[in-house]
């Protein structure tokens, strides 16, 4: 199977995306964790655009010593220069030449004949061959270069003493039908290609970039080039994570790979995230937050049954926890049953059918069900009515010092039971009570309270998980007064686990 050399230009191309400007620190905090990630090698700059990036650049050959390091420059002595003083201490450094050879930038940019082109191109790389062996040559905007004047500019390159020719789509101008058959064109007409790197760089002003980029794969290049979440200049680049993924799950197709550790690509894209300030849209392959959520039933139901149903990618391989399962307008009973099983509840068929009715009143009403809406049309009929015990007094005192608490609760019966306990605090006494009069074995696994509005009168919510036999029942309690509420939240999770057994939902979140 063929290795794809995968060149990351988040910190070069990346950073071109308006409005972004990474420190020091920034940059080699990314260079970092992609080395973690495998890229074969890291574009950290364009030493020519300022001092400081020249120290950027030279801060990462510091940090990152086993991955390649390129940078950037036009085909001009003074920004080759700056690229030997910044790649100067790196291990394996590779420096990167851009010229433009399509007639549109020829004639209005450059202000060059084609032979001057070649001229321009021949001397950029010459004399930076004198610094560097690995010396990548990019035709910016080849795919609106004439093919003739394109094989004429490779040889030339290459003679010259490229390692590495770069055919970019500079524009985003390309489509997959004939990028391929570009690469496919040259290597047949320049033969010296067997002895260099063939390469590509896409950019997605179409939405097309990884398209092509996968276009140029199976036409045969040997390195594509893209960044973290496809940031880059205007439209962005092709996304490196979904190059990686697409060739990891279509192998059949490409018989390629690439040496990408996949279950790193969310923390990248979340760091890149993070120090770009570029929010990742919800709905972008691989790393958006909707990648692996499922809103509508029968997507649902199909994913509860077999994930492969829905999802060609599990999370876990890039680095995403699990799967999410979104109570929306579309979900159906399925999804619900399981999200009400997570919160420890056990319905019958009836009473999931009746709660389902409910659910999908609710949802014409609101955007998204919460969980607090699924205990409240819960426990209105089904908690209620399956109480066993319930708080019937309680009263807290400190003698000398200590807590003591007065526990009274009625069983199924209306018979009213009592205790006095002692305890390490006010809970600890009041949760040893309630266990003293019930008699029934389990650990507390879980305690949270939290305010459900604002000021002193603010009603408290009270959520306990207990656990019994590998089962686990939580309970909800709402009081201004938060030991009650604490006692009724014990006590609704003992009455569930008196009452029937109920599995925790596996392999899923729900999203709340
Ligand atoms: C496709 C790409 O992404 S290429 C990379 C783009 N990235 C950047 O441009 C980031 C860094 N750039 C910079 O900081 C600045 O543009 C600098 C420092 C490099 C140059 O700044 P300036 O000298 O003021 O030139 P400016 O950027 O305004 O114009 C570009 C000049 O370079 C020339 N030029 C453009 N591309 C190339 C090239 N590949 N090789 C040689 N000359 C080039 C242009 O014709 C123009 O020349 P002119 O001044 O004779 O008309
Ligand atoms: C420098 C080159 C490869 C580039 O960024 C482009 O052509 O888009
Ligand atoms: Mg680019």
């Amino acid at each position: 199977m063929r290795k794809i050399h995968m060149f990351d230009t988040t910190l070069r191309d990346g950073e071109q995306s308006p409005g972004v400007h990474l420190t020091t620190e920034e940059k080699v905090a990314i260079a970092i964790q992609l080395e973690k990630l495998g890229v074969d090698r890291i574009e950290a700059g364009f030493p020519a655009a300022s001092p400081g990036e020249i120290i950027n650049v030279q801060e990462i050959t510091k940090a990152v010593r086993n991955t390649s390091i390129a940078v950037l420059a036009r085909a001009h002595k003074k920004d080759i220069e700056a690229a030997i003083d910044a790649l100067r201490g790196a291990a394996t450094p590779c420096l990167h030449i851009v010229l433009a050879t399509s007639p549109i930038h020829r004639k209005y940019k450059l202000n060059m004949t084609k032979a001057q082109v070649i001229e321009t191109a021949e001397m950029a790389i010459k004399f930076g061959k004198n610094y560097f062996s690995e010396i990548e040559f990019s035709l910016e905007d080849a795919s609106r270069t004439e093919l003739d004047f394109m094989y004429e500019v490779v040889d030339h390159a290459i003679c010259a003493g490229a390692t590495v020719i770069n055919l970019p789509d500079t524009v985003g101008y390309a489509s997959p039908e004939t990028f391929g058959e570009m690469f496919r064109k040259v290597r047949e007409n320049v033969p010296r290609l067997d002895n260099v790197m063939l390469s590509t760089h896409c950019h997605n002003d179409l939405g097309m970039a990884t398209a092509n980029t996968m276009a140029a794969i199976y036409a045969g290049v040997d390195q594509i080039e893209g960044t973290i979440n496809g940031i880059g200049e205007r439209a962005g680049n092709t996304s490196i994570e979904e190059v990686a993924l697409t060739l990891e799950t279509r192998k059949d197709l490409y018989n390629a790979t690439s040496n990408i550790v996949l279950n790193e690509i969310y923390n990248t894209s979340k760091l890149v995230s993070q120090y770009t300030g570029i929010t990742v849209q919800p709905n972008k392959a691989i790393v958006g937050e909707n990648a692996f959520a499922h809103e509508s039933g029968i997507h649902q139901d199909g994913m509860l049954k077999e994930s492969s149903t829905y999802e060609i990618i599990k999370p876990e391989t890039v680095g995403v926890s699990s799967s999410t399962i979104v109570l929306g307008k579309h979900s159906g009973r399925h999804a619900l049953k399981k999200k009400i099983e997570h919160l420890g509840y056990n319905l019958t068929d009836e009473e999931l059918a009746h709660a389902f009715e409910k659910f999908k009143k609710v949802i014409d009403q609101k955007k998204y069900v919460v969980d607090d809406d699924i205990h409240t049309l819960i426990d209105e009929d089904y908690v209620n009515k399956n109480t066993r015990y319930e708080l019937s007094d309680l009263v807290i005192t400190y003698p000398n010092n200590t807590v003591e608490v007065m526990i009274e609760l009625s069983d199924e019966n209306r018979n009213h039971i009592k205790a006095t306990v002692k305890g390490n605090g006010v809970i600890d006494a009041l949760y040893s009570g309630i266990d003293e009069l019930i008699g029934i074995e389990f650990q507390l696994q879980d305690y949270s309270i939290r305010s459900k509005n604002i000021g002193k009168d603010a009603v408290g919510e009270v959520i306990v998980k207990i656990g019994k036999d590998n089962q686990t029942y939580s309970g909800r309690g709402m009081d201004t007064d938060i030991i009650k509420a604490s006692a009724k939240a014990y006590l609704t999770a003992i009455n569930t686990l008196i009452q029937d057994n109920v599995k925790q939902a596996d392999n899923f979140t729900f999203s709340n």
